[in-house]
């Protein structure tokens, strides 16, 4: 089992009151497996995915991922495991603004290497670029996202869902073994809904476990599991209907 999730609770205080965003969630995720978790506004869907990839620490409960218990790392370690075993899909904006989109996607590999013998920061780049296995990477990712004419673009040039796909396409550079997707269809059309939807669901089939938290119907059929969360608990939904 990948991802192990157990009795995870956590608790914010508003106006006096102590309250539980996320209540005893448990649930597993095995590698090759798409899962999705829907709910509506303010249920701690991101509250969890937060505690799962150790933004946030739990008031309570156990997250492992790949056997590591994320909820006592170091922020050191914390990192590690970030850029190295998961690919995190962010709501927000984080491209950086300064650099090219290939350039973006390829950042978290020049820094943390999936592994740490094919390159290092400290390598010299290959004599032509061309030949560089992670630009190589970049743009095949790229290409399956549909944007890869928008390789030497800058993000201020990029439309909300081009930039949603190159986030995608970052997420997914150092091959990690978890995904985690937070609305990754959220501002995109049905066609460009389905592109990425194809790739995540063929990202699971070739080993990644998927978890990804959506208000996107057409999203759905991809999924193995379908969760619903309401009020902090997590629920697992009939699938009858949403089988691929
Ligand atoms: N740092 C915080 N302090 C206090 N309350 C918080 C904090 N973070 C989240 N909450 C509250 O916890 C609840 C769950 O928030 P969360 O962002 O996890 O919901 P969500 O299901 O992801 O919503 P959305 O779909 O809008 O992103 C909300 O009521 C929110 O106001």
């Amino acid at each position: 089992m990948l991802l192990d999730v157990n009795d995870l609770t956590r608790e914010f205080i508003r106006r006096g009151k102590t309250f539980a965003a996320v209540d005893h969630v448990s649930l597993t995720l095995d590698s090759g497996q798409l899962l999705a978790i829907v709910g509506r506004s303010g249920n701690g869907k991101s509250t969890l995915l937060n505690m799962i990839c150790g933004l946030l620490r739990p008031t309570s409960g156990t997250v492992t991922i790949d056997g590591v218990r994320v909820d006592v790392l170091n922020d050191r370690e914390l990192s590690r495991l970030r850029n190295r075993t998961i690919g995190f899909v962010t709501q927000g904006q984080t491209l950086l603004a300064n650099l090219t989109v290939i350039d973006n996607v390829m950042l978290p590999a020049t820094f943390f290497p999936a592994d740490p013998a094919s390159h290092t920061i400290l390598d010299p780049r290959p004599a032509s670029t061309s030949d560089d296995p992670i630009r190589v990477r970049a743009m095949a990712l790229l290409e399956s996202l549909g944007v890869a004419d928008l390789a030497e673009s800058y993000p201020r040039e990029l439309s909300g869902g081009e930039m949603r796909r190159v986030s995608i396409a970052r997420a997914l550079i150092n091959e990690p073994k978890l995904v985690i997707a937070d609305e990754p269809t959220g501002d995109l059309d049905a066609q460009s809904t389905e592109i990425v939807m194809r790739l995540l669901r063929r990202v699971a089939d070739d080993g990644a476990a998927v978890l990804m938290v959506t208000h996107d119907a057409d999203a759905l059929p991809y999924a193995d599991r379908v969760y619903t969360m309401d009020a902090g608990r997590l629920a697992e939904r009939d699938t009858a209907n949403h089988g691929v």
